[in-house]
């Protein structure tokens, strides 16, 4: 991997592009990775053959960090500040880089949660005209090894890849969804230094079952209804083993709000062939726990005497669930199974419970526990007494006032996290959270929200989102060449983070530590996740350097020229 910007497995190393003699200047101007705007040196000028190409005035990276930040500011609307921002990382990606690693908690919004849900609800209408990553249709079948070849960059290390099934808490999105690998592969570089060149966004067309969409003439997709069955599996399948061939076995491949009808399945069948894992289950699984966790030096309580109550018992609701009950295995020495019982989760037909086994999906089963069926969730927070609420349904406005006085009468301080995204869907705002529990509440949410001032008193809102894990588990697994991703190494990644909160985020009681400090955080996560690989023998850069840290740190990407 390497450490700057001015490399790139798809230009040599004179700054020319590949297959393009005689255009040097022009060509590494057009070229994303090469373009340095205006900081292009005299010296640079007249050696490449920029001379006339460019205005006079040269400026440092800095200085047009400074006024692209000023232009982001001055765009009226978010979706604007979306489409600001792809722009530039199409046209001199060592500057988007370096404005999202130097102003992300400012920028994060703009090319993640909540912005890039609209994105992709419109990402037809805002199509960009210039290769963000790879379309593979169900079209492509049989061919999809030599799409690949059509990449410019060889040596991919990093792919997240969607079917855009569920798009965040947005539904279908069929191929538009190609926005959520985009910006989740900005923030592997952005939060955790992943080299922008090795990274692959991915979606692969199988359908789409939105209604909108199939009667949208604009529509980029295919026009069909979603691909099912054994021909799914077979072209997830096809796209896995062919990125495994060209990529070699440690290439990484995070899958992305993939549908829970196929999410469990992929996973369970890959996780042990292939170095992958599901985000929506296992990222979201580590940043919630590191939240509990954390949440222990505002509450006094720790994990194992909690009783959880779910808001939503899908992906991201069975994924927590099963990483809880481990950690309450590994602090008692208890049983899973027994760990289990202090976990609640309610589905969009109330409680989770044994009347319903007949009916409920394989990663309900281990929570359907012998109580009496509860059709909603104020009765169960009321009957069961939880003193943790997550919200994981896509309901808005559902931890409504009852509910949270509810929950405050069950302890002292409730763990309250909405983390349903994007904004438009989260089940209570931080204000509503603090206001009717008399500031109480332990929250956090998956999207962002601005701090409150309640009664004189400030708090801050801590994101509890996967952004806090995905890219430091993609920076080890790159740092390490790892052949695996297990549910081992999101326990130890969401440890890692819960130590990373620093005391001025408890005394707002914010239980996520700075987004301004995330790179340290991601290498912090990163190097927990690495030392495992090597403990467990599924590291293949060997052997193992003396100080891994240093040795994650040295190849953590800077942006610069
Ligand atoms: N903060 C973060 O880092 C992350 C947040 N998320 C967010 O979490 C949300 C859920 O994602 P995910 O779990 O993957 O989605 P799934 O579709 O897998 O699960 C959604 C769950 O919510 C339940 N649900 C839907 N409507 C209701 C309702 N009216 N009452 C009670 N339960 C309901 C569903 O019930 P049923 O099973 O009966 O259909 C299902 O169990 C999304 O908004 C997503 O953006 C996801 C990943 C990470
Ligand atoms: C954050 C995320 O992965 C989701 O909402 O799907
Ligand atoms: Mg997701």
């Amino acid at each position: 991997m390497s450490g700057t910007a001015t490399r790139s497995a798809a230009c040599s190393s004179d700054g020319s592009s590949e297959g393009m003699p005689g255009s040097r200047g022009y060509t590494t101007m057009k070229t994303p990775s090469l373009n340095k705007g205006l900081g292009f040196s005299k010296v640079e000028r007249e050696t490449l053959g920029l001379k006339g190409l460019l205005p006079p005035a040269t400026l440092t990276l800095g200085a047009q960090v400074e006024l692209t930040i000023q232009e982001l500011r001055r765009k009226s609307s978010a979706l604007d500040k979306y489409v600001f921002l792809q722009s530039l990382q199409d046209v001199h990606s060592t500057l988007y880089y370096a404005v999202l690693s130097r102003h992300t908690h400012e920028c994060m919004p703009f090319v993640y949660t909540p912005v890039v849900g609209e994105a992709c609800q419109k990402f037809s209408q805002i199509y960009r005209h210039t290769p963000q990553g790879l379309y593979l249709s169900m079209d492509d079948r049989g061919q999809l090894r030599s799409i690949l070849d059509n990449w410019p960059v060889d040596d991919i290390r990093a792919i997240v890849f969607t079917d855009g099934e569920r798009i965040l808490g947005l539904g279908d999105q069929g191929v538009d969804g190609m926005g959520i690998p985009v910006g989740k592969l900005a923030l592997y570089t952005a939060c955790a230094g992943v080299d922008p060149s090795h990274c692959l966004p991915v979606t692969l067309d199988v359908g789409t079952n939105n209604q909108g969409k199939l009667n949208d003439p604009f529509y980029i997709g295919h026009k069909r209804r979603r691909l099912i069955g054994a021909d799914y599996d077979a072209f997830v399948g096809e796209f896995i083993e062919a990125a495994v061939d060209k990529y070699g076995k440690s290439v990484m491949l995070q899958f992305e709000d993939f549908g829970n009808s196929n999410a469990f399945r992929l996973l369970h069948h890959w996780q042990e062939k292939v170095c992958c894992f599901n985000d929506d289950i296992q990222g979201t699984a580590a940043v919630a726990l590191a939240g509990i966790l954390g949440s222990t030096a505002l509450t006094g309580t720790a994990v194992e005497n909690h009783r959880f109550l779910f808001l939503g018992a899908g992906e991201a609701g069975a994924g927590i669930a099963e990483l809880i009950a481990y950690a309450i295995h590994i602090e008692t020495g208890k049983s899973v199974e027994e760990c289990r019982k202090q976990i609640f989760m309610i589905d969009s037909k109330g409680l989770v419970c044994k009347s319903r086994l007949h009916e409920l999906q394989h990663h309900k089963l281990n929570f359907a526990h012998d109580v009496a069926h509860m059709p909603d969730l104020l009765t169960a927070v009321k009957t069961l007494k939880p003193t943790v609420l997550i919200g994981v349904s896509t309901l808005a406005k559902s931890f409504n006032q009852p509910v949270i006085e509810a929950m405050s009468a069950n302890c002292e301080r409730p763990v309250i996290f909405a983390l349903s995204n994007p904004t438009s869907k989260a089940e209570c705002t931080p204000e509503e959270a603090y206001r009717w529990s008399n500031g109480a509440a332990v929250f956090a949410s998956g999207s962002p929200f601005d701090p409150v001032e309640l009664n004189g008193k400030n708090y801050v809102p801590g994101q509890g989102n996967n952004a806090y894990i995905f890219p430091g588990i993609g920076l080890a697994a790159v740092a390490c060449g790892a052949t695996r991703i297990t549910d081992l190494d999101m326990y130890i990644a969401a440890k890692a983070l819960a130590k990373t909160v620093e005391q001025d985020r408890l005394d707002v009681a914010c239980v996520y530590p700075h987004l301004e400090n995330i790179r340290e955080v991601s290498l912090k996560v990163a190097t927990a996740v690495a030392a495992n690989k090597y403990a467990t023998g599924q590291a293949s850069v060997l052997p193992q350097p003396a100080n891994l840290e240093a040795h994650i740190r040295s190849v953590m990407y800077e942006p610069g020229y």
